[in-house]
């Protein structure tokens, strides 16, 4: 035998006499084998291994690859190495695999300092998932240039998605609001750039992110795999566990509104996760007037969130007039962000977009004629047709629904459009339908459900409807602007839309315009929803509190042929000479109250009000149904009586309670041709039919049915025409 062939055995005394130096010098443990450690027993079974362990003593020594490696199997030893003897325990070993996929940057794999070159550590309490070829790779490194499952993992690295991710967040980033991690990463490598110290550079970014990305998502992932593992493996603790949870949620959301206490306003008591929506679902006009026995400010939770209730009118104005800014937001409601998208005005946030929208808007409203006599002989023409169209069915009862809302819808219609249409058009009579429907489903227990859980939004069910009539009625304006872009005179615009297309002609080349299509047929649907259905739901509301009043009604008759007998339509200049008229109209409108709650109000700033610290986005609502029948106020606060607006020399006057359109910056839009269209309508209406109830009908819920808006439940009405008898 020659000195060659002794050469393996000669190298294998040596690996066990190595082996067997660090006898007694480490902590025990199970026996190794030459090069490979105590891998081969871990990688056979490596739950089975790691258990095995504790039985050498509260630190057990394994063998990776050929350096010893100590497990700490107490969680008193765990503390005394990690906690008391930090900075020796801190250190991460340079495992080829992970150096290889990491480059040591970020933070998992980061040197702590200087590693301890003696030995490494493993803590037994924290389990680890191993890729079986992690081992091989980390014994072998060099295969990191040949091919196989390895490259698979390298591959796989999420360092490119990164790297695309922090690409557009660098060309998006604004140095006064970092959105995220990365942003904020981006600004400290520029804060951080002239020092020589720094570590911040987009490779320890990157790998900082990927960090993240790997331990805060498989950890948690595999922690709930585990536990639906063991949960169906234990029925028995399944229903155990699911009741637990639940009682535990439901004491962690009592406590959390208990936190509350004191801090906000006093109001109705909530319930966990739905708040006070069941109390108002239930009965919402109970609900709305039970909310000022609380104060003027009370508190009801949407969903989870408390809002806050304005039931004064000194109150109101404090906050919407005096502090303004601080109370013009809107909130993101769900069902309507989902319609509208934002655009248009009555959804849009506070700021420049709405602001634009509605100065242009009143600006063209008022040049089409709002104020100017334009409009008013609108009005006045369409109540001719009104009144001839309620009279087809005299004597008969009939609905007067559609007649009135197609004859308020035609002057914001030809504002708009340019265009009035016929009580008969059947398409036009379907989108009315379909804006009724929607104002009707959104405030009821679909939008309110929808609101809880926005990703309804995905599946089907009847908030689809809702979704599908919004869409019907932009494709209707989309299709009408392509019309009007087809005959536009710039000289001579028609109506809104024109003026709106010229408008974004001209603004083409302003960077901070925000005239554009989808503004402008959000802000078309919004004048078309809020200038139709609330004008005519208080037209319906007044029928039914004149056929209950047949002596006011007869009262505002006698006034109004007095004035100007049968040969002339009211006109808005008669108002003076028909004080009692005037009053009734404003009553009527008192009692209606269409908006009972208001439009909610958000937040824009964390702020102040009568000592209440109010966080940036709580919604605020204005309790107009507390500040139209405020007992401090109104003389008869309870009761339809025209006195209530009637000084005692028997002339109008308006008290300051009256606020049907709200305040500040916000204040409804069309308040005067709201205003306009109350008056010459029902004047007109009482010049020449007699109103009165189907008799043995039952009379409705005065209720109402309460949604965006409150509006009568349906009913049918007689009417006597007067002109003809006289
Ligand atoms: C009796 C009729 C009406 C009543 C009672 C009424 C009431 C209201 C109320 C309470 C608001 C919410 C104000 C706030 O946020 O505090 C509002 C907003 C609005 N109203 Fe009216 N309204 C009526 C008619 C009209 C008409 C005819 C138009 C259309 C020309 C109109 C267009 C608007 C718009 C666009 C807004 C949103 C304003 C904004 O967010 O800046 N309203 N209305």
């Amino acid at each position: 035998m020659n000195s060659t062939e002794n050469l393996p055995p000669a190298c294998m005394r040596l690996v066990i006499l190595r082996i067997n130096y660090y006898r007694g010098k480490t902590p025990p443990g199970p026996r190794p084998l030459p090069f490979v450690g105590t891998i081969p027993y871990f990688l056979k079974n490596p739950m089975e291994f790691i258990r095995s362990l504790p039985q050498y003593g509260e630190m057990t020594t394994v063998y990776l690859r050929r350096k010893p490696a100590i497990l700490l199997n107490t969680v008193e030893l765990a503390k005394e190495a990690m906690v008391q003897n930090a900075s020796s325990f801190s250190g991460r070993p340079a495992l080829p695999l992970l150096m290889w996929l990491t480059d040591g940057y970020g933070i998992v794999m980061a040197t702590y300092r200087p590693l301890l070159e003696a030995a490494e550590m493993v803590c037994s309490a924290h389990a680890q998932e191993l890729w079986p070829g992690e081992e091989v790779f980390n014994l072998l490194p060099i295969i990191k240039h040949y091919p196989g499952p390895h490259q698979k993992l390298y591959q796989n690295a999420v360092k490119a998605f990164i790297r695309d991710a922090v690409k557009t967040h660098r060309e998006t980033l604004d140095p006064d609001s970092p959105r995220d991690f990365i942003d904020a990463y981006l600004l400290e490598i520029e804060k951080q750039k002239s020092n020589e110290d720094s570590t911040f550079h987009e490779d320890n970014m990157i790998m900082s992110v990927s960090d993240l990305f790997f331990a805060g998502t498989d950890t948690t992932t595999t922690t709930i795999r585990w536990g639906l593992v063991f949960l169906i493996q234990n029925p028995d603790v399944q229903g155990l566990a699911l009741s637990l949870g639940l009682i535990f949620m439901v004491l962690f959301e009592i406590f959390r509104i208990h936190s509350y206490r004191g801090k906000i306003p006093p109001g109705p008591r909530p319930l966990p996760f739905v708040g006070t929506i069941p109390q108002f679902l239930f009965s919402p006009m109970e609900f709305i007037r039970s909310l000022s026995e609380y104060g003027e400010m009370t508190t009801m939770y949407i969903g989870r969130q408390p809002a806050i209730f304005l039931n004064t009118i000194e109150i109101v104005k404090e906050a919407l007039v005096q502090n303004a800014s601080s109370f013009s937001g809107r909130p993101p409601i769900p069902l309507l962000m989902w319609v509208t998208e934002g655009y248009g005005i009555v959804m849009a946030t506070y700021g420049h977009s709405w602001r634009q929208q509605r100065r242009f808007t009143l600006h063209s409203l008022r040049n089409f004629g709002l104020g100017k006599k334009s409009v008013e002989e609108r009005v006045t023409e369409e109540s001719r047709y009104l009144v001839s169209e309620m009279l087809k069915s005299e004597g008969k009862p009939f609905d007067p629904q559609h007649a009135i809302q197609n004859a308020v819808s035609n002057i914001i219609c030809s504002i708009v459009f340019g265009d009035r249409f016929d009580y008969d058009d059947k398409r036009f009579a379907y989108l009315l339908e379909i804006v009724r429907e929607n104002i009707i489903q959104s405030g009821a227990f679909i939008g309110q459900v929808f609101n809880l859980l926005p990703i309804m939004k995905h599946f089907p069910g009847p908030h689809q409807k809702i979704y599908q009539n919004a869409e019907e009625l932009k494709a209707f304006i989309r299709d009408v602007v392509k019309t009007h872009r087809e005959s536009l005179d710039p000289d001579s615009p028609r109506d809104f839309i024109d003026a709106y297309l010229l408008e974004m002609e001209k603004q083409k080349s302003n960077e901070d315009s925000t005239f554009d299509e989808d503004n402008m047929v959000m802000t078309v649907s919004d004048l078309f929803f809020a200038g139709t259905d609330t004008t005519a739901t208080t037209i319906r509301w007044g029928l039914i509190f004149l056929t209950q009043n047949p002596d006011v009604q007869e009262r505002c008759h006698e006034e109004i042929v007095q004035v100007l007998g049968y040969d002339r339509l009211p006109s808005m200049d008669d108002r003076d000479k028909l004080p009692y008229t005037y009053a009734t109209v404003h009553e009527i409108q008192r009692c209606g109250n269409i908006v009972p709650s208001g439009v909610f109000h958000e937040t824009t700033q964390p702020t102040k009000l009568r000592g209440y610290d109010i966080p940036k986005g709580t919604e605020v609502f204005t309790n107009l149904t507390a500040i139209l029948t405020d007992k401090e106020h109104w003389k008869h606060p309870d009761t339809f009586n025209p006195e209530n607006f009637l000084d005692e020399n028997g002339h109008f006057f308006k008290p300051e309670s009256f606020l049907p359109f709200s305040l500040g910056p916000r204040v409804c839009l069309g308040e005067s041709l709201a205003k306009m269209e109350l008056f010459l309508f029902i004047t007109s209406l009482l010049q020449w039919i007699r109103f009165s109830w189907p008799p043995g009908a039952k009379w409705p819920d005065m209720n109402g049915i309460v949604s965006l808006t409150r509006s009568p439940e349906p009913f049918d009405i007689i009417c006597h025409s007067r002109g003809s008898k006289k």
